[in-house]
């Protein structure tokens, strides 16, 4: 399709939030006509969000910024089935007080990018719980399974991974879909929601709610993904060495949370400042051809810009400022041994068994390996876990150094020269 008119599709397109979308120019249309009703579903599978959920929040808040409305759903009932799309097995099953504990823990945080209330743009949040636990089986299995057919279910992706590879599928994850496919009708039913979105392994949930809405109440409602976000590397964005990015802070320090995007890839600074800023598209376009050393202050903006919207301005800057004075103005003068290197070693890539021996750090290659694989190396400040890690050019601080640790106390500075 050309460019779109509405302000929220033009966001979402020029920033890098689409994937897919069931009806692209009707969608538009009706965004450019009136106020639009949109949701998104978060199950309460952990205590807080983490970084893959946090593009999705996003979206929400170009949603709520270009004048419609978000709907936050807390997957109080379907977290009780657990959503089998592209998992390899079955989710642990949650009890009631965990999914009300999680559910708890997650809901913190959608104040901090959304404004809630009674208006007509404010957000609102529900909890499925409030109708799936009240279905009867054979009337909702009357009303609404006869609907569905098991032959196109099997065809989803999402399940279809799963029996292709021979590994279990249970009745109860099998009826995922049919769930989520029920909440969109009734979203639509009690709010006039008119458009679902979520990453691009919610697609068939979303499909699935879709048809049902037209072949019920003979409704026309959207879906719109969005990638899965990986980083430059290929890894699934949100888990690291030490485990996922949290956005809540009694799960992740603000200091580790602006850490982690201080740490981000070269190649990825444009595309985060993009998805998880609200930096203009043109002073983006400036850092992102930022070079060299340069570079690293294109990164201080995305982890200060980042931390504001999820931890606050004044948690960004003491981050910050924790970072500067700990990393780059403390640790060069702290006297810590230091030990020089070719930059053109560093930036060829160094393996971190190789710059832990030459720092004195470890006594051996296989000493190194077992405190990588113990949880004890470090590189500015942030865990290593993969023992074929490689310490690479953007490590380095504006001074040219780069601080490596093993455990709490010993710690040690590569020089670039
Ligand atoms: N890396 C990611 N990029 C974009 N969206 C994501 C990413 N990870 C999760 N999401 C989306 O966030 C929403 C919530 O997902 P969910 O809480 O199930 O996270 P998950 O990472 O898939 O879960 P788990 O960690 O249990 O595998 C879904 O719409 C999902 O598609
Ligand atoms: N299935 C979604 C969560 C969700 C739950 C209910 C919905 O109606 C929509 C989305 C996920 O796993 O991330």
């Amino acid at each position: 399709m050309s460019t779109p008119k509405s302000d929220f599709l033009n966001a979402l397109i020029e920033r890098g939030f689409f994937h897919q979308c069931t009806d692209l120019e009707a969608l538009d249309r009706d965004l450019t006509e009136g106020m639009v009703t949109a949701y998104i579903g978060f199950d309460c599978t952990a205590d807080s969000l983490h970084v893959g959920s946090l593009l999705q929040i996003m979206m929400l808040r170009w949603l709520q910024k270009t004048g419609h409305k978000p709907i936050v759903l807390m997957g109080g009932g379907t977290s009780k089935v657990g959503d089998p799309s592209f998992k390899d097995e079955a989710r642990k099953l949650l009890s009631e007080e965990d999914i009300a504990r999680n559910k708890a823990g997650i809901q913190t945080i959608f104040d901090k990018y959304l404004s809630f209330g009674d208006g007509p743009t404010d957000a609102v949040m529900v909890d499925n719980a409030d109708w799936l636990d009240k279905l009867e089986y054979i009337k909702f299995l009357r009303d609404y399974g006869a609907h569905f057919s098991v032959n196109r279910m099997l065809s989803f992706d999402s399940v279809k991974l799963r029996l292709d590879r021979e590994q279990s599928l249970s009745f109860l994850e099998f009826n995922y879909m049919i769930l989520q496919a029920y909440d969109f009708l009734e979203l639509r039913r009690r709010y006039g929601c008119l458009l679902q979105m979520g990453g691009s392994d919610q697609w068939g949930n979303i499909v699935n709610g879709v048809e049902l809405t037209r072949r019920v109440d003979q409704q026309t409602i959207y879906g719109l993904t969005s990638p899965l976000i990986t980083t430059a590397s290929g890894a699934k964005m949100g888990k690291t060495a030490q485990g996922a990015i949290w956005l809540n802070a009694d799960r992740l320090s603000v200091y580790d949370f602006w850490q982690y995007w201080r740490n981000t890839e070269d190649g990825d600074v444009g595309r985060f400042l993009k998805l998880f800023t609200e930096l203009p598209l043109d002073e983006i376009a400036r850092l992102e051809t930022l070079g060299g050393a340069e570079i690293n202050e294109a990164k201080k903006i995305l982890a200060t810009e980042i931390t504001k919207l999820c931890h606050g301005a004044e948690a960004a800057e003491t981050a910050a400022q924790t970072a500067q004075q700990t990393f780059e103005a403390g640790a060069a003068s702290e006297g810590l041994p230091t030990v020089e290197i070719a930059r053109g070693e560093i930036e060829a890539g160094l393996a971190m068994v190789d710059a832990l021996v030459q720092a004195g750090l470890a006594a051996s290659k296989g000493e190194a390996r077992r405190l990588i694989r113990g949880g004890g190396a470090r590189v500015n400040d942030a865990a290593v876990s993969d023992e074929a890690a490689t310490i690479g050019g953007d490590a380095l601080s504006d001074d040219g150094v780069i601080k490596l640790s093993a455990g709490k106390k010993r710690h040690a500075l590569l020089r670039a020269v």
